[in-house]
């Protein structure tokens, strides 16, 4: 299929600094999405998706992109050492077989916390003197977003003095749905300047975001404002990541890239439980955005249960056929 005829467009503002102080709305003339269209790429990219040979390198790309999440009212000092332990060691239980050969090295790319258990993470790290895994906090009111700018914002501040590297904020859903594009232009401006030099992940929370324009109206302010990632949904909506959204954000961050040069990752998080789920939508970024998006710099996938599924499969396919001895 031609690009065309996905007919999700943008022209987002003038070439140069994305993050302008103020928005141009030029961008937001051009948000036509055809829900037939995306209906129909879908369908390629599944068809492309179920045609993989061989999984092993996928896998292991999933596995490296991952930012291994808790996120539940009982998370404690313990079960962030122990998620931390396993991001950091994800094969250690095969390490002693040669057919491991390099794979036991493997690590995922983060993990992902609240702000309250980000010493935790922090403190793991460096007992064990693992420098490789990022530590994200979720913030500015995660999951739902509705509480004051100013409180959201001490809220990264705390997380960042606490050694995040990576901060995951949501936005107010309500500026979206009530179509006041400025003032989310601006909250994600503030947010970014309080992040400082940690990297921020915008959810937009797509499943309460209402229709497919939003979604890309959202993905290419986001963007425009600074954000270092889009990310599709906290895990706590009804609806979290799913494909379709996928290849609208995937579109903004391309316009965003044609018009301004800037390279902007992409994280789908929320329900993605299983590998073949991890395979999808590393296959979606190849076909969407090219192998350049295809490392954990510009690409994760959030989930606080998929790991289990991959390790299974990359031992499944990484262990050499048993030999018959009779
Ligand atoms: O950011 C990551 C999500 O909160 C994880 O969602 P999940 O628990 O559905 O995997």
């Amino acid at each position: 299929m031609k690009d065309s005829e996905l007919k999700v467009s943008g022209q987002p503002q003038k070439e140069g600094n994305p993050a302008s102080s103020v928005l141009d709305h030029e961008v937001l003339k051009y948000s036509f999405v055809s829900p037939f269209g995306v209906k129909q790429r879908l369908r390629e990219l599944r068809l492309i998706s179920s045609h993989i040979k061989n999984e092993l390198p996928w896998l292991i790309l999933a596995l490296e992109c991952l930012d291994f999440t808790t996120l539940a009212g009982d998370d404690t000092p313990v079960n962030v050492r122990n998620l931390c332990r396993k991001a950091s060691h994800p094969l250690s239980s095969f390490a002693t077989h040669k057919w491991m050969n390099d794979l036991h090295w493997k690590r995922v790319a983060a993990v992902c916390v609240y702000p309250q258990r980000v010493p935790d993470a922090v403190q793991f790290f460096k007992e064990c003197s693992i420098k490789n895994v990022g530590v994200a906090s979720v913030a500015t009111g995660f999951p739902t977003g509705q509480y004051p700018l100013e409180s959201r914002l001490l809220e990264i501040k705390y997380a960042v003095e606490q050694g995040a590297t990576e901060i995951d904020v949501v936005i107010s859903r309500c500026l979206v749905l009530t179509d006041q594009w400025d003032a989310l232009y601006h909250e994600i401006s503030e947010m970014k300047k309080a992040c400082g030099d940690a990297h921020m992940k915008t959810i937009l929370a797509v499943g309460e975001c209402d229709s497919y324009e939003n979604i890309y109206k959202a993905s290419l302010i986001a963007a425009l404002a600074g954000s270092d990632f889009i990310k599709t949904s906290t895990g706590k909506e009804t609806v979290n990541a799913t494909l379709d959204v996928g290849i609208i954000m995937c579109r903004a961050i391309r316009t965003i890239y044609e018009v301004t040069g800037k390279k902007i990752g992409f994280k789908p998080a929320g329900g993605i439980k299983t590998s073949k789920d991890a395979i999808e939508w590393l296959s979606l970024v190849k076909c969407e955005l090219g192998d350049e998006w295809l490392n954990p710099s510009l690409f994760r996938i959030g989930a606080s249960s998929v790991l289990d599924d991959i390790v299974t499969s990359i031992i499944h396919r990484a262990r050499p056929p048993a030999v018959e001895i009779i």
